[in-house]
């Protein structure tokens, strides 16, 4: 709602709406009796002091009469898009209930109505109903049907597959609760949204069929009748027209506007919970690290309602280097490389004291300058391979794009690019994968064709987002391996994020340990045995060894991480730390202990 009215046009078309209900409810006790009132020394008049807008062909005031005509019109208008979106939304779910055979007819069935002309399926309904106010509300209900039906359908189709419902199928939970409880709750707000606009549809419907005789008939009024009354006498008397023609494209455009604006600040994604501040950061004093591929210096990241869930954190990833992100979920792993890629999703906001890719301060670029220098130099490999790949194009081709776009390459040399790139990656017969679809390969292979496709260009930074926790482990191993090859071939730098620490210590040259949005201690991978941060030490110690007693349950770190709405201004681990004192109500900041080694904790 605050979008709405922060929006002019949404404003306006709110407060026309409200006027026209207005007018609704007080037209006919104000103004019936003036609309009424005959005179026939007035015939067909224009506009006058008495009648501002002339008077009809019995000399009543034809601006009294479309003020009193407003209550017919909505009410008529609002019926239709009641039939409208309940007999769509009945159609359109039909096929989620039905058995698969008559799902598919009635699926068929609503296609062609689709395509059938809508005005013409309104005047087909309103002759066989019935010529009057009733046949133009139902052919006009009928006639949006369809639109909703679809929309329905689609929006059905699009949630059908979410894990929740299938869980429920696979309980046992009938059709028609599954319908009624799961899908058409999660559909509900498209729908609504459509329902405006479907309002000024059913009015601007309802007006044609009063105007062209087949909708409202004498004595009864609605503005189309008013028009059909006034047009006779159009070229003698202009005026006549302009008050019902002007309501109704006044309204038509008001409920237009209305649906458009809740669908726009609808797809501006949730309602934030209050402004979202960007948070304030100084610039970083220390001089930039000329080694450094990658540099951030106090990189946060917030969104509305105080949600901070990247907090000052500092990262320098050098050429040839691997640096480990590693920490519990929810600790803002992923959200740092999406801020470091520019693609926090809407409405968080990004700050920080220095950002650099390859030295170019990533802020002081516009955007444009700034996407370009980001797709060049950083590729990024996320978990679901399946999700960076395009199941409807061969992985060649996929590869090849990027060379084309990127670089300008032909699409030979792109192409046999490609192959090099998938043989590079250790897949074999580079040919023939580049020819397949990406279903056609297994997860390790997809994950490798990812990272062959990162290759495509010149990364300076590679970001990958535990781009191995859906493989089993030898895959892993043959996933990490490619990595560790392409950072040392290319000398590009990269950023491995993950949960299991004992995978960062191996592959990576650095660690950077996150703990609530911040980074809690820093160190070399081969010296995480010498990890002073309490909540380091309980990650290593959570993991099993070959010593481990398998009859046991494996260490867990007791207690939760705070959300990052929610963190307190002391040490955010103090509630689960056995060694926490009277200290840790301050937060400590990150200390040198070591060469290479920080650690933000009062008691390590
Ligand atoms: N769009 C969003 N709006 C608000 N908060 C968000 C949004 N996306 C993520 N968060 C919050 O940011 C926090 C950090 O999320 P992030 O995905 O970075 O964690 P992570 O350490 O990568 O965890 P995981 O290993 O599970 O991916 C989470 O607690 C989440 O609540």
């Amino acid at each position: 709602m605050r979008r709405l009215l922060r929006n002019p046009l949404g404003l306006a078309a709110a407060v026309l709406i409200a006027v026209l209900v207005l007018l609704a409810l007080v037209g006919p006790p104000l103004f019936g009796d003036q609309a009424a009132a005959i005179h026939p020394d007035r015939i067909n008049q224009g506009a006058s002091a008495t009648d501002p807008l002339g008077t009809d062909a019995l000399g009543r005031d034809l601006l009294a009469r479309t003020v009193v005509a407003t209550r017919l019109t909505l009410g008529l208008a609002f019926l239709a898009t009641l039939i409208g979106t309940v007999g769509g939304v009945l159609l359109g779910a039909l096929p989620a209930v039905l058995p698969r055979r008559a799902g598919r007819l009635v699926v068929a069935t609503v296609d062609i109505l689709v395509a059938f002309p809508a005005l013409l399926l309104a005047m087909f309904t309103a002759v066989v109903t019935g010529l009057g106010a009733r046949g133009a509300v139902l052919g006009i209900g009928v006639a949006l049907a369809p639109a909703f039906a679809r929309l329905t359908h689609t929006l059905t189709a699009s949630v059908a597959g979410a894990d929740y419902i299938a869980a429920a199928r696979m309980l046992g939970v009938p059709r028609r609760r599954i319908l009624t409880r799961h899908i058409l709750p999660n559909i509900a707000e498209p729908l609504i949204l459509n329902t405006a606009q479907s309002m000024g549809a059913a009015l601007l419907g309802l007006s044609a069929m009063s105007f062209l005789g087949m909708g409202v008939q004498a004595p009864s009024y609605d503005w189309g009748r008013l028009l059909n009354e006034a047009f006779g006498h159009v070229y003698v008397t202009p005026a006549v027209v302009v008050a019902p023609a002007l309501a109704v494209a006044l309204a038509g455009l008001g409920f237009m506007l209305l649906g458009d604006t809740f669908a726009k600040a609808a797809a501006g994604s949730a309602e934030p919970l209050g402004p979202t501040r960007a948070p304030t950061v100084p610039p970083a004093r220390e001089a930039p690290d000329p080694d450094a591929v990658l540099e951030v210096r106090d990189l946060t990241v917030a969104f509305p309602g105080g949600v901070t869930p990247v907090r000052q954190v500092s990262l320098t990833v050098r050429a040839g280097e691997i640096v480990g992100l590693v920490g519990e979920s929810g600790s803002g792993k992923s959200m740092t490389a999406a801020a470091i890629g520019r693609i926090v999703p809407h409405p968080g906001l990004v700050a920080s004291a220095r950002s650099t890719l390859c030295g170019t301060d990533l802020d002081a670029l516009k955007p444009p300058e700034r996407r370009a220098l980001l797709g060049s130099s950083l590729a990024m490999v996320f978990q679901d391979p399946t999700a960076s790949l395009n199941p409807a194009l061969r992985v060649g081709g996929q590869l090849a794009e990027v060379a084309t776009q990127h670089d300008g390459a032909t699409r030979a040399e792109a192409r046999s690019r490609a192959v090099r790139r998938l043989s590079r990656v250790h897949i074999r017969r580079p040919e023939q994968v580049a020819r397949q679809y990406p279903h056609e390969l297994s997860g390790g292979m997809r994950q490798r064709a990812v990272i062959a496709m990162g290759l495509m260009g010149t990364p300076r930074l590679i970001i990958a987002d535990e781009p191995t926790t859906a493989l089993d482990v030898t895959v892993q191993r043959e996933v990490l391996r490619v990595l560790r090859e392409a950072v040392d071939d290319t000398r590009a730098g990269a950023l491995f994020i993950s949960h299991d620490i004992a995978v960062v210590g191996e592959l990576c040259d650095r660690v950077s340990v996150m703990y609530a949005g911040r980074v809690v201690e820093e160190l070399p991978a081969d010296a995480l045995h010498r990890a002073r941060h309490p909540y380091t030490r309980a990650l290593i110690g959570s993991l099993p060894g070959m010593d481990t007693d398998r009859s046991r349950p494996l260490a867990t770190i007791p207690g939760r991480q705070p959300s990052p709405a929610d963190v307190h201004d002391g040490c955010p681990f103090a509630d689960r730390c056995a060694s926490a004192g009277a200290r840790c109500s301050t937060r400590p900041a990150l200390t040198t202990r070591g060469t290479g080694h920080t650690v933000a904790c009062w008691e390590a």
